[in-house]
């Protein structure tokens, strides 16, 4: 809730007028009752016609005042309700950017997407609903009790006793609806994640030709929402007739308890139709305050999932006062004792890892599938952090460093490629922003791009679909190298980054990379050995442990798990071809 206040605290000039505009609004609906009973009571009974014309005039002036009053509140709200909406949406937004891999698992991605669309949504209603009637509603229901009261004291039992059958139904209401209202968010959570899976996964499902057991799985999500949602509107629309009896028998009331007062000379006609629109104001005043109770509920069901991704704070931020790279920095990179163990998960997935990625060598791991690569590499882009140990960018620790210089030392390329919509050259610059097209082209060609980009119609300023879904999967790998080049870093970590590029592609690109990368470090996690056996450096890892180091050479000598992986990947020829020249080098 603090969050919504503290957003709200922004409009409180416009929420002033609102409340000067509802007060004039309410009062001009007070003030024609009365009018109405003195044109009946001055004006046709005593057939006074210039008190019928005065009044009249009076009260088609002031319903005119009221009703442009309630169109400036409807402005009002609207304006406030969707100015809070747009600005918890941006707040959310950019929370969500700043999380740390590890903060995205508290919640899935399908309800983060609730939370940002279908929840908000709810709070802008509501908050409309709130500024429109909770605040007009206790003022009419105040102003015209002492008015209906004033006029017809002895029928003011008629507007307590049909006020208090409507608190009682709608007590009952609330009671069966609120906590529907908390497992209606949870199942549209539900459907969302379904839709995203299914909608990811949609060339799987076809391939495997199992539409009809995701149409099963949908068709479940959607009629547990639908029966959800029915249950609770049924509820809600009994509202209506209830209150249309309600509304019904206390007119008929009023007009029989006042006749006979009437009769008895203890009433007059104008009175007791006063008295009746009074009540009718009364008994609606409550029916929406009862609606704001028993919407509020459900808005704060939402603004509590909303403040949940608020209040969880980024675990990986800026450190408080962060140290300064070297001037000479070079991208050395230094593994202290580093263990990580993935948060909720009981057993490290790396332990004790010590190791040295020098600038102007490249350093590549090998091992396993699940060995630990790829968590490895993602520890220096601080994706996560490590549990125990540390790691070290030119001799400082990297939680010390600001993010942005980190990342300003870094080319990541992923292991699948992914791409924004936009052109090309959004894609290349988007690391880099400043880069000029000089650049965006020549890392275009070390990535092996330019060939493709130029036999596309309009270059480098050609559009790329949502998710780069318009090229290949080859196509995308170099972009995103090409994406890295152009940051010009001093460390390059390539997370199998290769491995949909064909044979002829992959030689160049690494010639061509191995130019540009003379002075860097250079990371490279592995699937095959063929793939990295030229690196300086070969980083063998089992199950979460280093089990080798060295080159090529020296791990076929002296590794176990090298070997098995070489000779589980290469054949008799190629280990013999091997051998054979590392003999020769021996010698
Ligand atoms: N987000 C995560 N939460 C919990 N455990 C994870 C997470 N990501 C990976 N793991 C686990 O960590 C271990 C190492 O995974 P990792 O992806 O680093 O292996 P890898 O060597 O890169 O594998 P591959 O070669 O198949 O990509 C695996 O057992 C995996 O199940």
């Amino acid at each position: 809730m603090k969050h919504i206040l503290r957003i709200f605290s922004g409009y409180w000039l416009m929420f002033i007028i609102l409340v000067g505009f509802t007060y004039a609004m309410v009062m001009a609906n007070l003030w024609l009752p009365d009018k109405m009973s003195e044109i009946v009571n001055n004006g046709i009974i005593k057939q006074d016609m210039p008190a019928i014309w005065h009044n009249g005039l009076a009260m088609i002036l002031v319903t005119a005042a009221g009703g442009l009053c309630s169109i400036v509140i409807g402005f009002l709200a609207s304006r406030i309700a969707t100015g809070m909406a747009q600005k918890l949406r941006t707040e959310l937004f950019e929370r969500v950017e700043s999380f740390a891999l590890a903060d995205f698992n508290k919640f899935s991605t399908a309800s983060l997407i609730t939370r940002s669309t279908n929840d908000i949504q709810q709070i802008q209603m509501t908050s409309i609903l709130l500024l429109r009637l909770a605040l007009m509603a206790p003022i009419m229901a105040i102003g015209g009790l002492q008015k209906a009261i004033h006029n017809a004291p002895n029928l003011s039992w008629i507007i307590a006793l049909a006020v208090s059958v409507l608190l009682v139904v709608i007590a009952i209401l609330f009671v069966i609806a609120v906590p529907r209202f908390k497992k209606l968010q949870t199942l549209v959570d539900k459907l969302n994640l379904v839709t995203r899976e299914n909608l990811v996964g949609l060339k799987v499902i076809r391939a495997f030709h199992n539409e009809k057991i995701e149409q099963k799985k949908f068709q479940q999500a959607n009629t547990e929402l639908n029966k959800m949602n029915l249950f609770v509107n049924r509820l809600m629309m009994l509202l209506d007739p209830i209150m249309t009896l309600v509304m019904n028998f206390s007119s008929v009331a009023i007009v029989w308890f006042g006749a006979h007062l009437i009769s008895s000379g203890n009433l007059q006609i104008g009175n007791m139709m006063a008295f009746l629109e009074y009540a009718m104001q009364v008994i609606i005043s409550f029916l929406l305050l009862s609606m704001v109770f028993i919407m509020v509920p459900r808005a704060a069901v939402s603004v509590k999932r909303v403040g949940e991704v608020l209040d969880t704070l980024p675990s990986i931020i800026d450190p408080q006062s962060p140290q300064q790279l070297p001037n000479d920095a070079t991208g050395k990179i230094e593994f202290k004792d580093v263990t990580f163990t993935y948060p909720d998960a009981d057993l490290p997935v790396l332990s004790s890892i010590n190791f040295t990625a020098e600038p102007g060598q490249t350093t590549a791991f090998i091992g396993s599938t699940g060995s630990g690569k790829s968590t490895l590499i993602n520890l220096i882009p601080r994706f996560y952090d490590v549990s125990a140990g540390q790691i070290l960018l030119d001799r400082v620790d990297i939680r010390q460093l600001k993010l942005e210089d980190l990342y300003d030392q870094i080319g990541y390329v992923p292991q699948k490629g992914v791409l924004f919509s936009g052109t090309i050259a959004s894609n290349i610059k988007y690391g880099n922003a400043k880069a000029s097209q000089k650049l965006v082209e020549k890392s275009a060609k070390i990535a092996q791009a330019t060939e493709f980009i130029n036999e596309l119609k309009n270059g480098y300023k050609n559009d790329i679909a949502q998710g780069g879904s318009n090229v290949s999967g080859g196509q995308r790998q170099r972009l995103s190298i090409a994406r890295a080049i152009a940051v010009e870093p001093n460390v390059y970590i390539f997370d199998d980054s290769f491995s949909a590029l064909d044979f002829k592609t992959d030689a160049k690109l690494r010639s061509a990379l191995a130019k540009e990368t003379k002075h860097k470090t250079v990371l490279i996690v592995g699937q095959r050995i063929n793939t990295i056996m030229n690196a300086d450096k070969i980083i063998v890892l089992d199950e979460g442990k280093i089990v080798g180091q060295g080159t090529h050479q020296e791990l076929m000598k002296n590794c176990q798990v090298y070997q098995e992986i070489a000779a589980s990947q290469l054949s008799e020829d190629d280990l013999q071809k091997m051998s054979a020249t590392t003999a020769k080098g021996a010698a």
